[in-house]
């Protein structure tokens, strides 16, 4: 029985394939195309199903369809379960292995009772199949759903990424890109954060509220972004808390090194090259930016020198050229710029060791919206270290450490490295003493910095005083003796 079936497939085969032979070499060339249109109206009058086609890649540029990203993402949730041949791709932006289905691999779909089919082929295109009474149901509703879904999936699987800009000579050609990645995994969190308890929750709550904030945002007719400024001196935290903050809003961070961009026109696009979801971040902002206005100054008056001959003078001087030029005017309409003209979900972090030197207009309010600063280790701070460091919540010793912390500027940073246990055989109790006598120690070390600085002072004051002294002496002998020496 199979093997009878088998020989007339196997004629029939044959025969189609003696008739399309005969048809594409006796049949005239000019009316082959016409045969096929009228050919595929008859099928497509016979044929029940409506098929709709998306390719991988899309536009003039072979940009890679973001729908095409989408519906992978939503059929790899749906062939995992369903398909039998599975395919495995490490994705980019992935924790784990993508699975989809593999090429010539059929899955069935329901949606709202209706039945259609997805399928992939080597030619990076997905498609569709449905019943052509379905045709209304599946194009307006069924395949936003796929997308909506598709773009929670894969947020969902997104793993987190630390971008840094590229000098603008890589934005081009092959492998362009403004911005190189890597994945983000800085452990810090809120709860490893060493700081004042109360300030710690009111930051927090500040960032739950604004990304919680789309609709609040839109009431009130704001761009959906929030500026924050954190200064204090080195090793009090500002790094840990952005990657705190990253952490724990899930967003991705884009460190940007304004000193590798070169003019304003640059710093525009890379900004506008980020995603929503980010955290972009100038680190010392202080150091970055001219903040008086006076390099543009001496850059002006540098060209109106002459070309020097001397090619040592040359190469220093072209090298000058390619230095940073952006301005501060130019950062301000960047960022401004930015709010107006992007979607939203962006946090910018400004940090600094010298709040005092930022121009006024940089920080006021509604560019940096919240000002934290990040201070010497205060008991609270020391506390959290205690907690996770040596996990222990009280000890005989934190009374002492409580009133030397309070006499005693001590980073965060000192304290920590410190508080770590340098060796297996390090207990609570002798790390808790290391702590002490360093605390002991930087105090006896300001007692003594305090006091030669106010010597210095003295004998500055004392060598005033004998100069003014000596001049008086001088003028009086001058106009005793109505002659000068
Ligand atoms: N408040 C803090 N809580 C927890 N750890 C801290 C804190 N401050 C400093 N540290 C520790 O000290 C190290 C340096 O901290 P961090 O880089 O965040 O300081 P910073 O304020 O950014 O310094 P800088 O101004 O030099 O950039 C980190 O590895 C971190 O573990
Ligand atoms: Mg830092």
């Amino acid at each position: 029985m199979v093997g009878e079936m088998w020989s007339h497939l196997g004629s029939t085969m044959g025969t189609l394939m003696l008739v399309y032979t005969v048809f594409t070499q006796f049949f005239p060339h000019h009316l082959q195309a016409s045969f096929e249109k009228y050919f595929n109206r008859i099928v497509r009058f016979a044929y029940p199903y409506v098929e709709i086609t998306f390719d991988e890649f899309t536009g003039e540029r072979m940009k890679r369809s973001e729908a095409y990203s989408r519906i992978k993402s939503y059929l790899s949730d749906k062939s995992t379960a369903s398909a039998k041949r599975l395919k495995a791709d490490v994705v980019e932006d992935s924790q784990s292995p993508v699975l989809s289905m593999d090429y010539n691999e059929e899955i069935t779909d329901e949606f709202q009772g209706v039945k259609v089919w997805w399928s992939a082929n080597r030619i990076q295109k997905l498609q569709l199949t449905v019943h052509k009474r379905h045709r209304e149901l599946i194009t307006q509703s069924y395949i936003s759903h796929v997308m909506m879904e598709g773009k929670e999936i894969a947020t969902e699987k997104r793993q987190r990424k630390l971008y840094s800009n590229n000098p603008s000579q890589n934005w081009y050609g092959y492998r362009r890109s403004k911005w190189s990645n890597v994945l983000f995994e800085h452990p810090a969190t809120f709860d490893t954060l060493a700081m004042d308890a109360k300030l710690k929750e009111e930051i927090k709550n500040d960032l739950i509220k604004f990304s919680k904030g789309k609709d609040y945002y839109a009431r009130i007719g704001k761009a959906w972004k929030r500026g924050y400024l954190l200064y204090g001196p080195p090793g009090t935290g500002k790094s840990s808390m952005i990657a705190a903050m990253a952490n724990l809003l899930d967003y991705d961070v884009y460190d940007l090194e304004l000193t590798a961009v070169k003019e304003n026109t640059e710093l525009r696009r890379l900004l506008l090259d980020t995603s929503s979801k980010s955290i972009i971040v100038i680190e010392d902002i202080d150091c970055s930016i001219d903040l008086t206005g006076q390099r543009e100054k001496k850059k002006e008056k540098d060209g109106n020198e002459d070309e020097p001959s001397d090619p040592v003078t040359k190469r220093v001087k072209e090298e000058e050229k390619n230095e940073s030029k952006v301005t501060l005017s130019g950062l301000l309409n960047c960022i401004d710029g930015l709010w107006s003209s992007c979607g939203g979900e962006r946090i910018i972090v400004f940090t600094t060791n010298y709040v005092e030197k930022l121009d006024p207009a940089l920080i006021r309010r509604g560019r940096m919206d919240k000002h934290i600063e990040l201070s010497y280790c205060c008991f609270d701070a020391f506390k959290v270290f205690a907690k996770n460091y040596l996990e222990i919540d009280s000890h005989s010793l934190f009374g002492e450490i409580e009133s030397l912390l309070g006499e005693t500027n001590m980073t965060p940073a000192d304290v920590a490295e410190n508080l770590m246990p340098k060796s297996d055989y390090d207990d609570v109790e002798t790390c808790l003493k290391r702590l002490v006598e360093a605390i002991k120690d930087a105090k006896e070390e300001a007692k003594k910095k305090a006091e030669d600085e106010a010597q210095k002072e003295q004998s500055g004051k004392d060598d005033k005083e004998v100069k003014e002294n000596g001049v008086a002496l001088e003028a009086a002998e001058v106009k005793e003796n109505g002659v000068a020496h």
